[in-house]
């Protein structure tokens, strides 16, 4: 066991062991920036289609480890997966952003009807990259946390500043929370059988927790992503679990403590010194270079690296971006930085 995850920095980095060179990888590393992405994506015909044929979305998980050797493989799928495991419709319209339907501030979460079958592809897609992958290679999971899911369930597609469904959660606690609950307990399900078809850690992206007031904050991101690590601990004992709650700012060491995740991934705003000093000493960090550092490239990425670096020296650290990889980002800035944060490995 203890070779195997010395062979494999990211892992290890995960269950608190620092390493001088960080391990790299990058949220959003299979997708649209990448030429071969587009290619398998025209072929296939969208994203959907893409991300429901096993064979298709284990090519795209592979991709950036081919191109790069990333020390993490994320799985090639998306968190709305869930609710269309819940019954509503899903759609990848070109140029436009997801929409699911009916939204349930059109209906109630009852009338769903449930169709857990849409999951089994992305089960398929983990055990065809679990034999591909190299060695040394870590395979990230993940699911979306029930506040940023229960965003798109409830408005049907994104929000501006996700203003319908706090409403909502203010003006029904009871039926919101119950919304919260049906998405964390499917969850748990579905990361549980990730790990079971062959994920080495996971990641829980709260892409909206950055918008909710401090009680909000504590109901609708603390105590169900506490939930389900609980609940996943028990299933899944020492398989790491990242938390990404973007834009949590302030908020950041209750939601390290209270949740009880492995790992901690920090948005772009947050100063990597303030986290560092604010952070339980040991506890594993990921991130967070500006994406805009990466598209911009030549001093202002290597700036941004080296702040980010200088600022983990004592604590084990993941090196990724504060959120996902813009579309338009060259391809040379990201060899550019592995090169900066790998210098001469
Ligand atoms: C909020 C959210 C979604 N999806 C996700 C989040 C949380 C993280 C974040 O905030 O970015 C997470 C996600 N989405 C995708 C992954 C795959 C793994 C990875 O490479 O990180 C992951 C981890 C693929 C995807 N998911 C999507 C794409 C682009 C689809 C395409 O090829 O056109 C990819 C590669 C589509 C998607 N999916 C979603 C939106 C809002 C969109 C449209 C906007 C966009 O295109 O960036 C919902």
């Amino acid at each position: 066991m203890i070779e195997r995850d010395t062979a494999k920095p990211l892992l290890s980095t995960l269950r608190g062991k620092r390493q001088d060179v960080p391990p790299i990888w990058l949220m959003r590393q299979a997708g649209r920036y990448l030429p071969e992405y587009r290619a398998l994506r025209a072929e296939k015909g969208g994203f959907l289609a893409l991300a429901t044929d096993p064979e298709a979305a284990a090519e795209v998980t592979l991709q950036p480890i081919r191109r790069f050797g990333f020390d993490g493989a994320i799985l090639f799928s998306d968190i709305l997966m869930v609710p269309w495991a819940m019954g509503q419709d899903l759609t990848f319209g070109p140029g436009e952003g997801p929409r699911l339907a009916p939204a349930l501030i059109d209906t109630v979460l009852g009338a769903l009807e449930a169709v857990p079958e849409r999951l089994q592809p992305v089960y398929g897609t983990v055990s065809r990259v679990a034999a591909a992958l190299p060695s040394q290679t870590s395979f990230l999971g993940f699911a979306g946390s029930p506040w940023t899911v229960a965003t798109y369930m409830v408005v049907g597609q994104g929000s501006k500043d996700q203003e319908a469904t706090r409403t909502l959660a203010y003006r029904d606690p009871g039926a919101f929370g119950e919304i919260i609950h049906a998405i964390a307990t499917l969850t748990v399900d579905y990361l549980a059988a990730q790990i079971e078809a062959g994920v080495e850690a996971v990641q829980l992206f709260d892409s909206w927790a950055g918008s909710l007031s401090p009680e909000q904050f504590e109901r609708w991101v603390i105590e169900p992503n506490a939930l389900i690590v609980r609940e996943l601990r028990a299933r899944a004992p020492g398989v790491p679990i990242i938390g990404f709650p973007k834009g949590a700012g302030a908020k950041l060491p209750a939601y390290a403590q209270l949740t009880k995740v492995d790992a901690v991934g920090l948005d772009e705003t947050v100063d990597p010194r303030v986290a560092d000093a604010q952070l339980p000493s040991g506890l594993p960090v990921q991130g967070n270079l500006d994406p805009l550092a990466l598209l911009v490239g030549g001093e202002a990425l290597d700036r941004g690296i080296d702040r980010v670096l200088a600022a983990f020296q004592e604590r084990p650290h993941i090196f990724n971006l504060g959120h996902g990889i813009g579309q338009h980002t060259p391809i040379a800035h990201v060899e550019q930085l592995l090169a900066r944060v790998r210098g001469g490995r």
